[in-house]
């Protein structure tokens, strides 16, 4: 019988079980994960070939549910079955936020240990930041995850001072040199945790010798004896039990999380008995609450490609590029307080000015310009990647719409039904109104822009998106346009689900340490903050429990 047992290797669950053993190795430890051990994968070292893992057997190829405020069309939502979860795949941004949402996170459940100071030494044990002279207040230099900057790294795109000129112009912001400390809000360089151009996975940062590793291995869900948990039944009916006093760890995600949980008949009566569960725990919170960013790429014809300004040009290519991917700057921006205020009384009713979005300011928009083209076909347009183009992303980051995470069956295989009620808010439209006009500023009404840019490659049977481009006609370039940037989060949330040592409320020796116990949006990209709970939750269980 194991002292701890995990369900989900994924960032967090890795994490977790290698600080674990690390810090106390005479504790026995398994780590059971749905998907397979990825070591030597082809198409995982390198980041440039993530794109070949989306609806491979590694992703769980999620769809939504038909989204009623995007012209109720599904989204497909990536999420990865294997040892290191997310890691596999992601896009290596390396983006701590603003300080102001973890301090709300904190205030939310009144518990300093969530707030950014709280979180601080977290950021740093996990972190070999890339610039030795940096505030060593602010960031760790030996932790296992390498981190890199586009400075750093040595990339030198053409566009880098053009590109700063059109975001400083148009939009008034400053540059940064550092956006990771907590004070985002500005023009600063790309950092991703991409070592030598090559991808970290979680397991390969945080090592797994000593744990008892069981990958291919789903679990169906948590045995519950009189409210205790004691170990865990696999969906081959095995079971694996925990010693008495041992503990349940539960870290399958965002979407997995949830879903393990009422399949042990942990959640709402009314929807277990659907699927002919009993509750064993009345807590109707679980899978509520489903927050995830959402953001629009737009695409844009070079007025010069001859320059060799993108991927695809034969001229594009320097020393490093390889090193990350082909973007110079991170764009972090509040909006303006009143008529978001407007937008947000029509959710909510009467606001005050001390509403948590309006004070701040809040970092509300991350943007960025990519010197390359993708995902242009889910517009229904045909862009090739021939250095003709370039394309710019938004992405909304503090979002209000929260949607659900429920049981389609009670068949542990079966994917859960995925809810997110994308766009669902007067304040989320406001938002994503304002970040297409800002970004149509910076490519229209800027003179670097107007240098740069031929055209927008506008979407069949939309309005071309100018300046003068109404709310109607924007909000539908987000219906037909508007896609994950992969961040769910909240389905277990903290307050909600959990207390603030991350123990299931109503349950003994049960805890939940991933993603789902977020609250709240983070206005950054989230496995920084993933990596800063496991951490934190490490300390948090050796304390209290072993
Ligand atoms: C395509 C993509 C791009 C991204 N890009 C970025 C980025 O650039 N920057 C950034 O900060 N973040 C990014 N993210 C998000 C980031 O990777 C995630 O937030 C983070 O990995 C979440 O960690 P987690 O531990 O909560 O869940 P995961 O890492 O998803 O781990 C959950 C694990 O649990 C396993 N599991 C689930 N159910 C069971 C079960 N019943 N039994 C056993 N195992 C189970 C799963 O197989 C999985 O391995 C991206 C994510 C994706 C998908």
């Amino acid at each position: 019988m194991a002292d701890i047992i995990i369900v989900g290797g994924g960032t967090a669950g890795v994490v977790l079980a290698s600080r674990l053993h690390q810090r106390k190795p005479e504790l026995s430890i398994t780590l059971i994960e749905a998907g397979p051990d990825v070591t030597g994968h082809a198409h995982i070292a390198n980041p440039a070939e993530a794109a070949l893992l989306h609806f491979s057997d590694l992703d769980y190829k999620y769809m939504t549910v038909p989204q009623k405020h995007l012209n109720g069309a599904p989204r497909y939502n990536c999420a990865i079955k294997g040892l290191s979860g997310g890691t596999i795949i992601n896009t290596g941004g390396w983006v701590r936020g603003d300080k102001l949402d973890y301090d709300a996170w904190a205030r939310q459940v009144d518990d300093d240990r969530w707030s950014y100071d709280g979180l601080l030494t977290y950021f740093k044990r996990s972190e070999k930041h890339f610039d030795p002279n940096a505030d060593p207040a602010q960031h760790g230099f030996d932790g296992p995850i390498t981190t890199t900057s586009v400075t750093s790294s040595g990339r030198k795109f053409p566009l880098r001072d053009t590109v700063f000129n059109m975001w400083s112009g148009g939009l008034g912001l400053k540059h940064i040199a550092d956006g990771n400390n907590g004070h985002p809000q500005g023009i600063t360089d790309l950092v991703e945790n991409w070592k030598d151009g090559k991808r970290q996975i979680a397991s390969d940062t945080y090592p797994l010798v000593g744990v008892k590793v069981l990958t291919d291995t789903l679990v169906r869900c948590i045995i519950l004896e009189n409210k205790v948990a004691v170990g865990v039944e696999l969906a081959s009916g095995q079971k694996h039990l925990v010693r008495q006093g041992g503990q349940v760890i539960v870290s399958s995600g965002a979407y997995g999380t949830p879903k393990v949980l009422q399949l042990s008949g942990i959640g709402n009566p009314a929807l277990l008995s659907q699927h002919g569960i009993d509750t064993l725990v009345d807590l109707p919170q679980v899978g509520t609450n489903l927050f995830d960013h959402m953001m629009l790429f737009r695409y844009w014809r070079l007025r010069h490609p001859e320059k060799g300004l993108a991927i695809g040009s034969p001229l594009f290519g320097g020393p490093n590029y390889e090193k990350g991917g082909p973007v110079d700057w991170l764009v972090t921006a509040p909006i303006p307080a009143a008529p978001l205020k407007v937008a947000l009384e029509k959710d909510e009713g009467q606001v005050s000015d001390d509403h948590p979005l309006l004070k701040g300011p809040r970092s509300h928009l991350e943007m960025n310009l990519l010197y390359a083209v993708f995902g242009a076909e889910a517009q229904g347009l045909t862009i090739p990647m021939d250095g003709n183009s370039i394309m710019t992303f938004f992405m909304g980051c503090l979002p209000t719409s929260r949607g659900t995470v429920t049981l389609g069956s009670s068949d542990p295989v079966a994917p859960p039904v995925i809810d997110p009620n994308y766009f669902a808010t007067e304040a989320d439209k406001h938002v994503m109104r304002e970040g297409f006009r800002m970004q149509s500023k910076v490519m229209f009404d800027t003179s670097e822009g107007k240098d740069l840019i031929f055209e927008e490659h506008t979407p069949p049977g939309q309005a071309v998106g100018g300046l003068d481009a109404t709310d109607e006609q924007i909000d539908e370039r987000i219906k037909l346009g508007a896609s994950t940037v992969f961040h769910p989060g909240g389905t277990a949330a903290m307050g909600k689900v959990v207390d603030t040592s991350l123990k299931v409320y109503g349950v003994k020796n049960l805890r939940i340490v991933d993603a789902s116990v977020i609250p709240n949006p983070i206005a950054s990209h989230s496995q920084v903050t993933v990596y800063a709970i496991a951490e934190q939750a490490v300390d948090i269980i050796l304390k209290e429990d072993f």
